[in-house]
């Protein structure tokens, strides 16, 4: 109870559970009673099939698409939604912790430095103390350019960081903000000519004219390369002896990828390279979590914010916005143990990193300049490739190393060691990065998720058991389904040839239309999709995006799934390394334009895309061959299901078709690629006899 003299503390956050909880739970059961009734009508049917084969294969895919279904509940049972309210924080920034933020680039070919400096600035000017924040870059690509640019950037915050907090501005990314239909202050032109100056002097990469100048690149020798160089520690700005142009304190920038023997803040920000802030206070409503006292904040561990995107078109035509990895699921998620970590817009608790949430502190230690030789010998040290050999860094404690995806894998582990997370989702997105805006780019980035995933199904820490005992039911069914997404590839490739090599043969597999049955698939196809466009819709998409959500799906499962498959199980038998292939986040304008015209874009011979071909041909082909088998012998009541599966199919498809006869844009499918798809998919029709 609290007296009139002591009013209870504002409240610092809210959570509610969503109203189709309970729903979702009733449709569970019925579901799965009728899931039970398919597995009866299969296994019966078994016994009376003219081929045991084809009723063995579409078995093994209704089970498999059953177990997907299973698994995915636990994202449905208990979806919340929350609130924050910074405004209820001390004004001063009394008792805020010191914050590094973290942004790591690797490849300025694919990752233009702008990009990252972009990053850098919209969080060098956050709405936060500035003697407590500290801006670290990770460059993997340990190139001359990206320092350049930083350095560059280190001078041009100390213009930005005032102008924004002065005039309030939103979009603290300039890029962002000089895109957008910015407001005129007094010095917003001065500004904006410094920004396209500096932009341009960094896009010219003039690195040679600087080099003499000072010593910024003297490590860069002729023995430096991208796997092999000296340890290079740069302190682009340091609060404590710079300030800006209005004198105030400025936050430090550091080219260096780790911060524990710098500043050694105990919340840790990590974003991708271009993932920039899109609202300057982002950090205090994670420090409503993080500094509440009235709930068990000790065992939060991170606070997600979802990945947002910028330049994706509503209808969204390759899924790259992934809603329900993103969003939906992670509210899901959000009920139960806490999201999974997603690599970027994450805020850590640093002492996650070295063990389980007994001791909660948020104290900092550091208490030297960061510019004091004492710290830099130890960054040194700390830094260079061999200082965590033979420790448990990276494998038991710290991010998780060696993984593709070392993100989901780092929270997995933390949420198996005790700790929590929160899923915070703002109206006004957070962070805004980008998707891939090609096909075969996501095909590449999903394929490379998968493998992550496979690695973790298979490891000795995989959710299958090591979960099993550390997380909730719920939980770790989750994380069960996340790490089974590749073989979504076995359904979906059954489903995309068995049937319509049936119809070529006039062979019906499914129950005719007069048969009760047939209101059992009905009920399932329909129950599946129905929920996931419900879903879709209530997390803002539109009817468009859903339905190439769905095809996204269908393109992955049949493409980039299938060859994870195949690539894991090869490094696997020869032992050879995998390799992480970073998302390009280059814009090619004539791309683009495609792109904004809604046109999938193929364009390169890559081998994801003869899957996808070959089963658009041979749908079509399925289609023809039924309709002129129904027309000469009838039996369209016994086939009327394939009919529909395959009439799907082929709609599902016309974007394949118009990219192999209709184009002739850089974007359509390479000829070769259109060939040997309508070779193999003939070719098809040769093995089906011995099925039939
Ligand atoms: O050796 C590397 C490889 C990548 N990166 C950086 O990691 C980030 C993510 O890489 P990207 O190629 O963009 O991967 P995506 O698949 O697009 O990103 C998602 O998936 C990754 C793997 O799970 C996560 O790390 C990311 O946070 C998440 O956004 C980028 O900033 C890269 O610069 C490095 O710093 N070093």
């Amino acid at each position: 109870m609290h007296n009139q003299n002591h009013p209870p503390p504002l409240p610092l956050h809210r959570r509610w559970v969503r109203r189709r909880a309970w729903p979702n739970r009733v449709f569970a059961v019925v579901y799965a009673s009728a899931i039970a009734a398919l597995v009866f009508r299969h296994t019966t049917h078994l016994l009376t099939s003219h081929s045991t084969l084809v009723s063995l294969t579409m078995l093994l895919a209704d089970v498999i698409l059953a177990f997907m279904w299973f698994t995915h509940q636990g994202f449905r049972m208990n979806p919340v939604r929350r609130k924050t309210f910074p405004e209820n924080l001390p004004e001063d920034g009394t008792g805020f912790p010191a914050m590094d933020v973290f942004i790591c680039t690797a490849d300025p070919e694919k990752e233009p430095p702008m990009v990252a400096v972009n990053t850098a600035l919209s969080t060098l000017a956050f709405d936060y103390p500035t003697e407590k924040l500290s801006v670290y870059l990770s460059d993997d690509g340990g190139s001359k350019v990206t320092l350049f640019a930083f350095v560059e950037a280190a001078k041009f915050a100390k213009e930005w960081i005032p102008y924004c907090k002065e005039n309030r501005i939103m979009d603290r990314s300039p890029e962002a903000y000089f895109s957008s239909d910015y407001a005129c202050f007094p010095r917003t032109h001065e500004i904006k000519v410094m920004y396209e100056s500096m932009k341009a002097k960094v896009e010219k990469g003039d690195i040679n004219n600087v080099y003499e100048e000072t010593n910024v690149f003297n490590q860069w020798d002729a023995n430096f390369t991208r796997q092999n160089h000296p340890t290079v520690i740069k302190v682009l700005l340091d609060g404590t002896e710079e300030s800006d142009v209005l004198g105030h304190a400025v936050p430090n920038l550091i080219y260096l990828r780790v911060s524990e023997a710098m500043t050694n803040a105990p919340i840790i920000l990590t974003l991708d390279c271009d993932m920039y802030s899109n609202h300057p206070k982002t950090p205090l409503k994670a420090l409503c979590y993080f500094l509440d006292p009235s709930t068990d904040s000790n065992k939060i561990a991170f606070v997600q914010f979802p990945q947002i995107f910028q330049g994706i078109k509503e209808d969204d035509i390759y899924g790259a916005e992934f809603k329900f990895i993103f969003q939906i699921n992670m509210a899901g998620f959000d009920g139960l143990l806490g999201p999974s970590h997603v690599g970027t817009g994450c805020f850590f608790r640093r002492q996650v990193f070295y063990g389980g949430p007994s001791s909660g502190t948020l104290e900092q230690t550091q208490t030297q300049s960061i510019r004091s030789n004492k710290v830099l010998d130890r960054c040194h040290e700390v830094a260079s490739c061999d200082f965590e050999a033979q420790t448990k860094w990276g494998y038991e404690l710290g991010y998780r190393y060696g993984s593709m995806i070392e993100d989901f894998n780092t929270g997995y582990h933390l949420h198996c060691n005790g700790w929590r997370s929160v899923f915070c989702l703002p109206k006004r997105p957070a962070f805004v990065g980008t998707a891939p805006r090609n096909l075969h780019d996501l095909l590449n980035q999903t394929q490379r998720w998968s493998m992550g995933l496979l690695d973790m199904n298979f490891s000795k820490y995989s959710p299958l058991n090591h979960g099993l005992k550390h997380l909730t039911f719920f939980q770790s069914m989750c994380y069960i389904h996340y790490i089974f997404w590749p073989i979504w590839c076995i359904p979906l490739l059954i489903y995309s040839l068995l049937p319509q090599l049936a119809l070529i043969h006039s062979f019906p597999i499914f129950p005719k239309v007069s048969d009760p049955w047939f209101l059992l698939y009905g009920l399932l196809f329909v129950g599946a999709y129905g929920q996931d466009f419900l879903e879709y819709k209530l997390g803002g998409g539109t009817t468009r995006g859903w339905y190439n959500n769905q095809r996204a799906w269908m393109i992955r499962s049949l493409s980039s799934y299938t060859f994870a498959i195949i690539e894991y199980t090869s490094t696997k038998l020869w032992a050879s390394p995998a390799v992480f292939n970073v998302t390009s986040k280059v814009v090619d304008q004539e791309a683009s334009t495609r792109y904004e015209n809604g046109m999938m874009e193929f364009g390169v011979e890559s081998l994801f895309f003869y899957p996808i071909s070959v089963a658009a041909l041979h749908n079509l082909i399925a289609l023809i061959f039924g309709v002129v088998g129904v027309l000469k012998h009838g039996g369209l009541e016994d086939l009327f299901m394939q009919f529909l599966l395959v009439g799907f199919g082929v709609v599902n498809s016309w974007p394949i078709y118009q990219a192999m006869v209709f184009r002739s844009d850089p974007g359509k499918m390479p000829l070769k690629i259109t060939l040997t798809s309508v070779a193999i998919a003939s070719m098809l029709n040769l093995v089906a006899p011995f099925a039939f």
